[in-house]
């Protein structure tokens, strides 16, 4: 069984508040676009284990990810599952598209892909409503990825509600220059506040006026660091955006282009990443 694990993109991002845990309450849209890893899983007979054996076997292409394969989050969503429902031994096949540190949620998806796979193949029955209570434990905005659908998020990426807002038709531009954003570190130099214009209510006006009123919070710190990621952004604007922006904690920056416009070619540097799609909902 093969599922597509997509990316979002978030459509203003306020860092409203540092909480007693350590976390951050946050204001955003998200919005799924199709960059897509691949993931399979084929259950193995259990007769097949020896004592030694784990219960998953993990084999990964494409682009590379740091870290070892029993830290990977679709192992970690396994674990998750069979520690309550005593899952048969898997075979996992996963295929990177998404780049890393990108603020795509590209792990993220992953992981909430794979709950929603173990959930079908082994008939779990579980809602919704418990898978999203399980992503939220592997990942802040993991649990948007279950239902996949454009929403307004807050407390800290996790609870949703409902909005009107369709681009469907829009051409999106997503360029991530070949530097990585640790998203714990980019919490870190946040100074959390209130916005003065709230995401939930630029949302409702055309695109053509969010450019100065819908803000990512983390570009503040994060362009000065790393200034390719603002120099691309002003690019995207210089080659016809209606509306560019980081993504997430970066470090990515899309850009929204109309439904007829030629995009652009922006090559930076010869490392970097580019997709180009069409806004789908
Ligand atoms: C920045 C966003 O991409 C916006 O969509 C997300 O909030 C990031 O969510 P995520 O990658 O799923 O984050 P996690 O992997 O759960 O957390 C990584 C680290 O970011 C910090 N973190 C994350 C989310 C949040 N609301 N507050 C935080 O302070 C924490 O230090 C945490 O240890
Ligand atoms: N399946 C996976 N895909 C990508 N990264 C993974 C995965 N599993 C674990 N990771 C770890 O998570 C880190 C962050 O990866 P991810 O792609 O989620 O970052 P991101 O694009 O910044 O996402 P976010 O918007 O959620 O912060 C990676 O450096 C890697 O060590």
């Amino acid at each position: 069984m093969i599922v597509f694990p997509n990316i979002k993109i978030n459509l203003g991002l306020s860092i409203t508040e540092k909480r007693p845990d350590g976390y951050h309450n946050l204001e955003t849209v998200f919005y799924p676009v199709a960059l897509e890893d691949a993931l399979e899983i084929r259950a193995l007979p259990e007769a097949s284990l020896s004592e030694a054996d784990k219960k998953i076997t993990l084999h990964q292409y494409g682009m590379e990810i740091a870290g070892n394969p029993e830290d990977n989050l679709v192992a970690k969503a396994y674990s998750l599952l069979d520690k309550e429902f005593h899952l048969p031994p898997v075979e996992i096949h996963l295929y990177k598209h998404i780049p890393s540190g990108a603020g795509l949620g590209g792990g993220s998806s992953d992981a909430a892909f794979m709950l929603k796979l173990l959930n079908g193949h082994f008939h779990l029955n579980l809602s919704e409503e418990q898978l999203e209570i399980y992503a939220a434990t592997l990942g802040a905005d993991c649990a948007f990825f279950i239902k996949n659908k454009p929403v307004y998020a807050e407390g800290i990426g996790n609870i949703f509600s409902p909005i009107e807002l369709s681009l469907k038709g829009y051409q999106i531009m997503i360029v991530k220059p070949d530097v990585f954003v640790s998203t714990r570190e980019a919490f870190a130099n946040i100074h959390p506040h209130h916005p003065e214009y709230p995401v939930k209510e630029v949302i409702r006006r055309p695109v053509a006026e969010w450019k100065d009123i819908l803000i990512n919070d983390f570009e503040a710190s994060v362009f000065p660091q790393h200034p390719v990621i603002g120099e691309i952004k002003q690019e995207l604007y210089n080659q016809g955006a209606i509306y560019a922006s980081m993504s997430g904690s970066g470090s990515s920056v899309f850009g929204l282009f109309a439904p007829d416009a030629a995009l652009p070619e922006i090559n930076r540097e010869s490392n970097s990443f580019c997709f180009k799609g069409t806004l789908g909902q």
